[in-house]
């Protein structure tokens, strides 16, 4: 039996994408399935899927649900270009009102989505937690990393160079005690005033092309690192795009970017 999906990303953070509104198709997706469509060379391939499920939120105004699944099958609270993609499929479709905000609702509580006059989307995505640092390590390297949780977590570190991250080709070794459910990892060098670059190695997913919750935490940390004021934007430069960061004085995070679906089809996956 085959059945509808289709191909998205948002700076390169690419995702399957699986129509199951009532929720009648694939039910509870199982870490088999979503493995196989994510293989890039036996399945479809991508960093994770998005089901499209219609959410159970007594709020009228949240009429769907992001259900993020990495590409080892595992679950996660929240996927910032995700929403983006997510959010681009309800407009493509006309799932959603196109001249109002997108309410997505994530295990990580409702996402506002927005569009901009150049065409690209703006997240709110909620508030931030700014915990403590703790030791990463790559091969014989370590530094210390600050503990930022945007409904998923995250270790942000500095380095000079982002060739130092290595071929993060095995995950970062990080401290279980701060990160008992794993952590997604973030490289960031200086490019210029309010301007960062980054890589990423994704828990779940391994090294991708881009993190939008991993670009927030990382503007965070740069942000607090300046001491910029409430209301500064950082532009976050990705191995596979940009992201623009905004803290906002009432302590949202707004991250605008790009996000397109490239491919619709079925599979038997
Ligand atoms: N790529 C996603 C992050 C996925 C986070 C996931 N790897 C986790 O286990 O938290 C993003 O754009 O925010």
């Amino acid at each position: 039996m085959t059945y509808p999906f289709l191909k998205g990303h948002g700076t390169e953070n690419d995702f399957v994408l699986l129509p199951d509104h009532d929720g009648s198709i694939h039910g509870d997706l199982s870490a088999e399935r979503v493995r196989a469509l994510c293989d890039r060379r036996a399945g479809i391939g991508a960093d994770g899927v998005l089901r499209v499920v219609r959410s159970e939120n007594p709020d009228p105004a949240v009429e769907w649900f992001m259900d993020y699944r990495n590409s080892d099958g595992s679950i996660s609270e929240m996927c910032g270009n995700g929403v983006r993609a997510f959010a681009r499929h309800l407009l493509d479709e006309g799932l959603v009102d196109t001249t109002a905000p997108i309410h997505v609702d994530t295990r990580a509580g409702v996402k506002v989505v927005t569009q901009t006059e150049d065409g690209l989307l703006t997240v709110d995505m909620g508030e931030p937690k700014v915990f403590g640092q703790s030791e990463i390590s790559v091969g014989a390297e370590t530094w210390t990393a600050l503990h930022v949780d945007m409904g998923n977590p995250h270790a942000v570190l500095f380095v000079d160079d982002l060739a130092d991250a290595g071929d993060l080709l095995t995950p970062p070794v990080h401290d279980e005690r701060v990160y008992p459910h794993g952590v997604n990892v973030e490289f960031v060098v200086e490019k210029g005033k309010r301007h960062v670059g980054m890589r990423v190695h994704e828990r779940g997913s391994g090294e991708t092309r881009s993190c939008g919750t991993g670009a927030c935490a990382v503007a965070i940390t740069a942000m607090l690192a300046d001491d910029a004021p409430r209301g500064t934007t950082y532009r976050v430069d990705l191995p596979g795009g940009r992201l623009d960061i905004t803290w906002t004085a009432d302590n949202h995070i707004l991250m605008t970017g790009p996000a397109v679906v490239v491919a619709k089809g079925e599979t038997d996956l």
